[in-house]
């Protein structure tokens, strides 16, 4: 059996041109939503990252703006802007790149980000809505997994779901949008014991592990849905998944690649979030 290539690319521009046609609408409203990204040092992924994240905006109509500033910036100049930018009517969501430098908390930024404008779900606010599943601005990484999987057309509920991998990111909000699907969930990750034994169980799995190349053929059930959410620099310069994607796709029923599978899905579902929370300020 040779798997169907899941292309997040592809999808992802469906989806884009749907979120243009709610901008639009929003517009002859009044409303132009607006995402405001701030950028701290001079790391070129992020750069790159936010890059991404602009022209996507731009895709749908959405007013966006970069806030760069220097490594150098303190803790508190930095809570000062996510304050000012909490007040401004004009910023529907809010979204500072991670990872920030070592002598700002992350914890403190997030949460001085106000739960109705942040776009990337981490506001322990919005996890928490998640969890016990009320409505809520969801993870972009961890939501476009899931419509990756619904695009698939197959069923979720009552299928067993393995995910490899427990960050705050992606697995851990990945595992709760599952369950809220009805799959019954395995979280597994770097202290699992025996893992081919679970990860051969699953219907679907998800690998969010950082570990380049960890998943084999050998480790994938027949038919499954394989969703490589890993993004690794080897030392070749190459880009590559957690997962062995020339073996497993010849035994998985679905698969992404890296890169263009689940990364583009990531910032349209940031785009979707802005959306939504243009409309719910705008209440
Ligand atoms: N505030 C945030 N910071 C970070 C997030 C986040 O969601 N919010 N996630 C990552 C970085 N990230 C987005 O910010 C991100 C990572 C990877 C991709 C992606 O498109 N990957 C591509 C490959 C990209 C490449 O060629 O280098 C792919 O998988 O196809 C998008 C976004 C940490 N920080
Ligand atoms: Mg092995």
């Amino acid at each position: 059996m040779a798997a169907t290539i899941l292309y997040g690319k592809e999808i992802a521009k469906d989806i884009r041109e749907q979120l243009a046609g709610e901008v639009a609408e929003l517009k002859q409203n009044g409303i132009v939503p607006g995402l405001t990204v701030v950028l701290v040092g001079d790391d070129p992924a992020s750069h790159s990252y936010v890059r991404g994240k602009a022209r996507g905006c731009e895709e749908v109509g959405i007013r966006s703006e970069i806030i760069y500033k220097d490594a150098s910036i303190t803790e508190k100049e930095l809570l000062e802007i996510v304050y000012q930018l909490n007040e401004n009517p004009n910023v529907h969501g809010i979204l500072v790149q991670l990872p920030l430098p070592a002598h700002i908390s992350e914890k403190a930024v997030i949460e001085a980000i106000s739960s109705e404008k942040d776009v990337d779900g981490f506001h322990p606010v919005n996890v928490g809505n998640m969890m016990i599943g009320y409505d809520s601005l969801l993870p972009c990484t961890a939501n476009g997994v899931v419509e990756l999987i619904k695009r698939t057309g197959m069923t979720i509920e009552g299928k067993h779901a393995v995910v490899i991998g427990r960050s705050n990111i992606v697995g851990k909000p990945v595992s709760y949008l599952l369950q809220r699907e009805n799959a019954t969930v395995t979280m597994c990750h770097s202290r699992t014991v025996d893992l081919p034994s679970y990860t051969r169980q699953a219907d679907i799995l998800i690998v969010a592990a950082g570990k380049a190349h960890m998943i084999g053929k050998e480790d994938v059930k027949p038919g499954a849905v394989v969703i490589d959410v890993g993004v690794n620099r080897i030392e070749s310069g190459k880009l590559v998944g957690d997962v062995r994607f020339d073996e497993v796709k010849e035994v998985a029923s679905y698969l992404t690649p890296v890169p263009g599978g689940v990364g583009p899905m990531t910032i349209t579902m940031l785009l979707k979030n802005t959306i939504e929370a243009a409309r719910n300020l705008a209440r």
